[in-house]
């Protein structure tokens, strides 16, 4: 029996507990309760929790300028295929002072360059590159938030100087306006060696130079992109290039206007020529070209192009298991899963470079629906389709329709496979890859028969043959001038590595040697006509954004440098502090 006052203490206790705030209640239990302890360990815990989640918070809102472009890049943004070979000599093919110190790398997921595969240095060099990214998003930040929107532009005028038209000169940037010397005129036959930047003399026409090539896949569009860059490059036109120096407007992504570079900055007015990879989206497209661009592409016969996409992309998880071309068909496609990334390869890559729907259709209804759709978008969005097949009749085509001279589309083989990395296909085979690519073949044959049709109610089957004539004689006559031996090597021949063609898969691409002896105009003129699509996408970089250029250049050469001393991390922060206080400065 316990004691009065005790009983009358744990009464009043009992009491105060019923009566007193909830509150008080919690505090009382907290500190008199014999789980005291327990509760301020508890509390302790919690508010340690909250001060971590705070520092943690204040560490982000630290590195996400930093990070933004490497998340816009790298989780928005579907990763390039291509990225350039050596450059180290590159920059003096256009006398470009801004060099290009690092080789860039593959950024595609599963695609490495041939020579780095098994390479553990590859993912360091990926990062690199995203950390030069990151650098070159911050510069371009700052210029355009200290530099006014550039003037308008008018056709034909001069884009270097266009560009940050009210940055200060600076000596490590210096803008330079390539020396493009007019060739002298020619008449079609004697004067074999030059090209004329006009049209030819019997045309009354005006040349269009606002123009989009939709670049396919192993058509020879690396041929055609090369007559581009070469004819916009000799009248100071602005090209629509992808962002960051990167060689493809992140294809398989549908094409966004943002993808181009000076778009987002609103640092170039005009375009006037958008021809690199990507996956066509009509109204994103017309967000960048003038109302008056003439619009083309360029098709294969489905069976030649999947030989070559078979060899070429032979590491896509659609071919990988398989060791033929033959063993994947005859097995139905069995390791093909539409839905898997860059199974795109595998099937209808036309169809899926026009930007449309590529699944294979389930019946012959379905398949006669959607190939009429698709012909008719394509027709409704692009003004001529070349062919491969026929290649120096589509340059004469293209000639016309564009308003071109022949010297303007004289052009030698570029991107082609050496003779030994080929695949003769038997007849059977042939028709399965017709079969698997049903809407494909279906689009070839029309446009293949659209093609002819045109060229018999314009220009004639007669004049197209002498003209044809006449562009083999100006390619014969250019070998003989260019060329060490006369035509196309294989690549562990070619002596200038920064005029190797990229390798990539099983496919052995060849290149070219110019002669020893040309003089510097020649030599200028040669060595344009044999640039690898990569080489010559980074050199019109360079030559249009020559700040951006050489940022990144030399952010890739302190990476280089850093590689053995430091981490990449401190790295990262050097070069942003250094280019913080360069463009404050400036
Ligand atoms: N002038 C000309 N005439 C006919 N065929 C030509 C021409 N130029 C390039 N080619 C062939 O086109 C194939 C390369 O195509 P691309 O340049 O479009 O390839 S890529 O998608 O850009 O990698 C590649 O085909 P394959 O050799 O069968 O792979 C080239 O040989």
């Amino acid at each position: 029996m316990l004691p009065p006052q005790r009983i009358a203490g744990r009464v009043r206790r009992a009491f105060h507990w019923r009566t007193a705030s909830p509150w008080t209640t919690c505090v009382r239990v907290a500190c008199c309760s014999h789980l005291r302890f327990m509760w301020f360990a508890l509390m302790v815990l919690t508010v340690l929790c909250v001060a971590l989640q705070m520092l943690g918070v204040v560490r982000q809102a630290r590195s996400a300028k930093v990070l933004k472009l490497v998340s816009e890049q790298l989780v928005r943004m579907p990763a390039e295929i291509h990225r350039p070979t050596k450059r180290n000599n590159w920059e003096n093919l256009w006398s470009v002072s801004a060099a290009i110190a690092e080789e860039p790398v593959d950024q595609h997921p599963f695609i490495q360059r041939r020579d780095e595969s098994g390479n553990p240095r590859s993912e360091e060099k990926r990062e690199n590159n995203r950390i030069q990214d990151t650098v070159l998003e911050d510069i371009r930040k700052k210029l355009t938030s200290t530099t006014k929107a550039a003037p308008p532009t008018v056709a034909n005028k001069q884009w270097l100087g266009q560009e940050f038209p009210n940055q200060p000169q600076r000596p490590a940037f210096p803008k330079r306006t390539p020396e493009i010397k007019k060739p002298p005129q020619s008449d079609n036959n004697n004067d074999k060696y030059t090209v004329k930047s006009q049209a030819d003399n019997t045309v009354t026409c005006q040349p269009k130079n606002h123009i989009v090539f939709l670049k396919t896949h192993k058509t020879a569009s690396s041929t055609i992109l090369n007559i581009l860059y070469r004819y916009g490059e000799s009248h100071n036109l602005t090209f629509a290039l992808p962002l960051n120096m990167h060689s493809q407007l992140f294809y398989p992504a549908f094409f966004a206007a943002h993808f181009v570079e000076g778009v987002r900055t609103r640092s170039v007015k005009e375009f006037h020529i958008l021809c690199n990879h990507m996956r066509f989206n009509s109204q994103e497209v017309r967000k960048v070209m003038p109302k008056d661009t003439f619009y083309f592409s360029i098709l294969r016969n489905p069976v030649a192009m999947m030989e070559s996409l078979f060899v070429y992309y032979k590491a896509i998880p659609a071919f990988h298991a398989v060791k033929s071309l033959e063993e994947f068909l005859i097995q139905g496609g069995r390791s093909y899963n539409a839905s898997v990334p860059n199974n795109h390869y595998a099937r209808n890559i036309l169809t899926f470079d026009f930007g449309l729907d590529n699944t294979a259709p389930e019946s012959d209804t379905e398949l006669d629906r959607r190939s009429a759709e698709i012909i008719a978008a394509m027709e409704r969005d692009f003004s001529l389709i070349l062919i491969s097949e026929y290649f120096d009749e589509s340059l004469v085509l293209l000639k016309h329709a564009l308003c071109w001279s022949l010297d303007d589309v004289s052009s030698f083989r570029l991107n082609s496979r050496s003779e030994r990395s080929r695949r003769p296909l038997s007849t059977e085979t042939a028709e399965r890859v017709k079969e698997w690519n049903s809407l494909d073949w279906r689009l070839y044959q029309h446009f293949n028969d659209t093609f002819w049709k045109r060229i018999d109610s314009t220009l004639g089957r007669a004049t197209l043959q002498q003209e044809v004539e006449l562009l083999k004689a100006k390619r014969r006559n250019l070998e003989q001038m260019c060329l060490q031996e006369g035509g196309a090597v294989d690549p562990a021949q070619v002596q200038d590595s920064s005029l190797k063609p990229f390798q990539y898969g099983a496919a052995v691409i060849q290149g070219y040697n110019l002669r020893l002896e040309l003089n510097n105009d020649t030599r200028q003129l040669c060595q344009r006509l044999i640039t690898p699509e990569l080489q010559y996408t980074s050199a019109l970089y360079t030559k249009q954004f020559p700040q951006l250029a050489a940022a990144r250049a030399a952010a890739a050469k302190k990476i280089a440098a850093s590689r053995n001393t430091t981490t990449h991390r401190a790295v990262k922060r050097n070069i942003e502090t250094n280019v913080h206080t360069a463009m404050s400065n400036s």
